[in-house]
């Protein structure tokens, strides 16, 4: 569990000297190398994935920093469609292809949680608070997402998130210029906390800049340190320890109020609190869901959102929208568009926008820059007629497949009226075989409300830093394998207000 103590050593740390802590880096590298880290193993084994030639050390940093460039050259490399490399002691397969992809997706000894902790390092393993969710609370936390996602629940979530984008929308003003990067991401995180937590903290926009803040800082402090050696006090790791203690802090102070107020909300964390589930399954439901939920999200609902900018579909999300209002809402002229949409049930969002829903299918192929991790924890087998051993860690980029130029000609082209590619796992913007998104459906509405709300209330285009009309939309950048985002400043959003009342 953390101490008090464990707050003031990290401050004490990032504010320690920069010479001590180069020193403690060439100390850490000293060790690595003198414990042969690092060092490419000689003579191939027969049958073993052919290796990434150069050190391995080297490889670490770009696996995290540039990722998709740093799989593309490895592929390049070895000539192969399976590659491997070393992290430190522990083995990495790369795969890609259709074969490795049927077994990848299939195998039921393809571990995704063991892959994902070791690989993404995203919430650190703190005892007591998050490297106690083993599998049984784990599969009760998914249990309680799907709770979340029945219809009664999600049909509940539909006004109070339109009233969030009504109230996030309206600091936008009339008319101006912003980076959809920026504030379509901070809407959606502001959602994400509606949807997945209380009422206590979704309103109050101080305690949602705060969580944002808390969880950028555990982004931007995933160093291949904080994941390869998360035992190292190094200045990263303190300050991610130092977050997620915060973030803790104010999830478990806001479930305290609740059960102290005995007063019951219509929100996720009332039903948690009445599923009795015991107070680590509520902590790390929202702790864990909320970074997986709003980063997701939050990415997709931007892109999506830039892509529409001058593209012809726009008019059609429009029409589709409009007829859903024409069918279900009775006209008042009294009632503002977050009012009115909230009008149209959530069987109408699910089955009756089918160009929403080649929008989110198009903006996954394109701006999702996935890679699937899973450690194998079943014995030896081999994918391709390579051996992948047991315990080795196996990664799948989406880029195999959503990128193929033979399965979506042109990829890098924005194109909804695409099909999905008709070979096996052709597409995985929800995942395949036996991994699934489990917020699917509650992720799908959050998209289909926040576009109607931005098409039906601005007209909007997109512009660069100089003010002028872009003809084309910046390329998503899959290095970033978080927001996708692209070059900072190269894409803007001008709009201005097309609804008396949002
Ligand atoms: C546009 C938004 C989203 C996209 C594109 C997306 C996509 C995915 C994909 C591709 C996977 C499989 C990963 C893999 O095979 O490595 C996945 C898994 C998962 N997603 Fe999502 N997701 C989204 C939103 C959400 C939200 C909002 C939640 C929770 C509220 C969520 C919860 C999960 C969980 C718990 C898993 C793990 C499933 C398992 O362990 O079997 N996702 N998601």
């Amino acid at each position: 569990m953390y101490t008090v103590g464990l707050q003031s050593a990290a401050d004490a740390f990032l504010l320690s000297s920069l010479k001590a802590q180069v020193a403690l880096a060439l100390l850490v590298l000293f060790i690595l190398l003198g414990f042969g880290f690092g060092s490419q193993k000689d003579g191939v084994v027969d049958g073993a994935p052919v290796f990434l030639p150069g050190s391995h050390l080297l490889a670490i940093t770009p696996f995290f920093r540039r990722r998709f460039e740093f799989l593309n050259d490895g592929f390049r490399k070895t000539g192969q469609t399976l590659f491997q490399f070393n992290m430190l002691r522990e083995t990495v397969i790369v795969v890609s292809g259709e074969s490795a992809r049927k077994s990848f997706f299939a195998n039921k000894h393809f571990d995704l949680t063991e892959g994902f902790k070791m690989l993404s390092g995203a919430i650190p393993v703190v005892k007591g608070v998050t490297s106690n969710l083993q599998t049984k609370r784990i599969a009760q936390i998914h249990k309680r997402l799907s709770s979340v996602q029945r219809n009664e629940h999600l049909s509940g979530l539909i006004a109070p998130i339109l009233e969030d984008c009504r109230r996030v929308m309206e600091t936008w003003g009339p008319s101006g210029t912003f980076d959809p990067f920026e504030k379509i991401y901070e809407l959606l995180f502001q959602i994400t906390v509606r949807s997945l937590s209380c009422e206590e903290l979704a309103d109050d926009p101080v305690q949602v800049a705060r969580l944002k803040e808390l969880y950028d800082t555990l982004d931007s402090g995933t160093t291949p340190a904080t994941v390869l050696l998360p035992w190292l006090p190094g200045p990263s790791m303190l300050k991610k320890l130092w977050a997620t203690k915060k973030i803790y802090d104010i999830v478990v102070r806001a479930i305290d109020e609740r059960e102290r107020s005995g007063i019951s909300k219509p929100d996720t964390l009332q039903m948690l609190l009445d599923e009795k589930d015991e107070r680590l399954v509520i902590v790390g439901f929202i702790l864990g869901l909320l970074v997986a939920g709003a980063r997701a999200t939050g990415t997709t609902a931007s892109w999506l959102i830039t892509y529409l900018g001058d593209h012809e579909s726009k008019d059609e999300v429009i029409a589709e929208v409009e007829q859903l209002l024409a069918n279900y809402v009775s006209p008042n002229v009294s009632r503002s568009l977050s009012q009115q949409l909230s009008s149209i049930p959530l069987e109408a969002w699910e089955s009756e926008t089918p160009v929403l829903d080649s929008l989110i299918r198009e903006t996954l192929r394109i701006a999702q820059p996935h890679t699937a991790m899973r450690r194998n924890l079943g014995p030896d087998m081999t994918i391709d007629g390579k051996t992948i051993p047991s315990g080795a860690y196996v990664v799948y980029p989406f880029s195999d497949v959503h990128l193929n130029p033979d399965l979506y000609p042109d990829p890098w082209r924005f194109d909804p009226s695409r099909e999905e590619a008709t070979v096996p796992f052709g597409y995985v913007g929800w995942g395949g075989g036996k991994t699934h998104c489990l917020g699917q459906r509650l992720a799908r509405l959050e998209l289909k409300l926040v576009t109607s709300m931005m098409l039906l209330g601005f007209r909007y285009s997109l512009i660069d830093k100089k003010g002028e009309q872009l003809d084309t939309p910046p390329q998503p950048n899959w290095n970033d394998i978080l927001l996708c985002r692209p070059e900072q400043g190269s894409c803007y959003l001008k709009h201005e207000r097309s609804v008396l009342s949002l």
